[in-house]
């Protein structure tokens, strides 16, 4: 049976959610779920946005037959290519023999990588700005290549005022019949899975990202459509100023998260002191053990926190394995802008310390203290250590959300190559981007 709903008059959500998918994109655990947003405009011509991942097609199926109403499909419109939105785009095409569809030039030869070159005649490539008419309604394409995918475009409705908006804006978790923000309290139930969808999902494209947005600064939008997650109709401005923190890599939380690694839990007893003697400061801290907290989560969370404390026993001469991922994850997602403190422990050589400051040295981390190493056991007396190395960072948060509230005079240099501000009163010599590596020459001031 069908299940749609109206997003408006003229638009319908004909997606579906999933519950049973054990990891998105094969590597994501969605215990809540994940929803496949397609969407169909109803006017003089039939327009269909995007499909559904193969898990739902029968649903998505009947939903677009009961939404068309006997009418035929005049375009679809390829916002991304990734799977979890085409999986349906050869049967749409086999199915109504007369439908065009609007892409861009890579989607055109990602579509004759996926389905072969058969359907290269029915394909309209669309370029930044170029607009169709569809009766009422006009639509503008919007270039968004790399978010999250090269050939991704979006679709501005300037009739209704509406951003289609690919990947964009997403959220993990399924609808559960709430197509729309504003039907749950999202900041309290959803953000975290937001935030956890973005910064795993797009996360390492903050520069196109924020190229994005500042297109979208000179829309007037009314509504979001994402391709996973709700549609926003009201406080748009409280997800795009999200998205903006995110894409710049600012942390939302001037608080502490301590991500430890411990065999034994040696190491997981001094973070927890040091836990306590960061909250007894009235300091917010979160703690995340590595070895059973999912990685995507705690890549979340370090991009919600503006300090970060690594906490991992050596292993092998080297970094605990769960450690080392998270660390090889956060340099993959090229989060910058945080300040970090180490605490290492060892039985007989530690190095732990050493190998998590050669993995997270592209990031251009700034460290709040020494490293605080521990042999097998904290001893009484680094008990001081540890309330000394909560005392820098709990100065140091309180330091960063003065400077939050009062925002520094200090200036902007903008990275000619990819869009990354560096905000300082003077660009080092030795300055490299942290997201793409370019020096210093390649820096403007803004
Ligand atoms: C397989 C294995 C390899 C280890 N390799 C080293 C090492 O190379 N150097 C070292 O100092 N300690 C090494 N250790 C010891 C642990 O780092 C040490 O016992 C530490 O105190 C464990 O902390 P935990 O209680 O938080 O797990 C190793 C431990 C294990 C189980």
């Amino acid at each position: 049976m069908y299940c749609v709903r109206k997003v408006n008059d003229d638009y319908t959500w004909i997606g579906a959610d999933s519950r049973r998918l054990a990891v998105f994109e094969g590597v994501f655990g969605v215990p809540e779920g994940v929803s496949y947003n397609s969407y169909l405009l109803l006017d003089e011509k039939t327009v269909l946005f995007d499909t559904v991942d193969a898990q739902v097609i029968h649903q998505f199926r009947e939903n677009l037959y009961h939404a068309l109403d006997g009418r035929t499909l005049d375009y679809i419109v390829v916002h991304h290519m990734e799977p979890d939105h085409t999986a349906e785009l050869e049967d749409m095409v086999l199915r109504f023999p007369n439908v065009q569809i609007l892409c861009t030039a890579m989607a055109k030869t990602m579509i004759g990588q996926f389905f072969g070159h058969v359907y290269d005649d029915r394909i309209r490539v669309c370029k930044e700005g170029d607009t169709l008419c569809t009766g009422r309604h006009t639509l503008q394409f919007v270039a968004a290549p790399m978010v999250h995918w090269p050939e991704v475009m979006m679709t501005y409705d300037r009739t209704d005022k509406l951003l289609l908006s690919a990947d964009a804006f997403g959220c993990f978790g399924a609808l559960n019949g709430h197509l729309f923000a504003d039907e749950v309290d999202f900041d309290r139930d959803c953000l975290d899975e937001c935030r956890r969808y973005y910064t795993n999902i797009v996360g390492k494209y903050g520069p196109q990202v924020k190229a994005v947005l500042d297109k979208a600064a000179k829309l007037d939008i009314a509504m979001l459509l994402p391709l996973h997650g709700f549609v926003w109709r009201k406080d748009l401005d409280y997800i795009l100023h999200k998205h903006l923190l995110w894409s710049t890599y600012q942390p939302e939380v001037q608080g502490v998260l301590i991500a430890y690694a411990s065999i034994y839990g040696d190491t997981e007893s001094a973070a927890n002191i040091l836990a306590c003697r960061l909250a007894e400061q009235g300091v917010p801290v979160t703690m995340r053990d590595t070895s059973v907290v999912p990685l995507s989560s705690i890549v979340s969370d370090a991009f919600k926190y503006s300090h970060i404390v690594l906490a991992s026993a050596t292993y092998n001469m080297g970094v605990f394995i769960c450690m080392e991922q998270l660390l090889h994850d956060l340099a993959a997602h090229k989060l910058a802008n945080r300040r970090y403190a180490i605490l290492e422990n060892g039985s007989w050589s530690p190095a732990a310390g050493k190998g998590m400051e050669q993995i997270i040295e592209p990031l251009h981390w700034e460290k709040v203290s020494d490293t605080l190493t521990v042999k097998s056991a904290l001893r009484p007396d680094q008990v001081l250590q540890l309330d000394t190395l909560a005392d820098l960072l709990a100065k140091d948060v309180r330091r960063a959300e003065e400077k939050e509230e009062k925002p520094a005079g200090g200036k902007r240099y903008v990275c000619k190559v990819c869009g990354y501000v560096y905000e300082g009163d003077t660009l080092p010599e030795d300055y490299k981007c942290p997201l793409c590596g370019a020096g210093p020459q390649y820096f403007a001031e803004q």
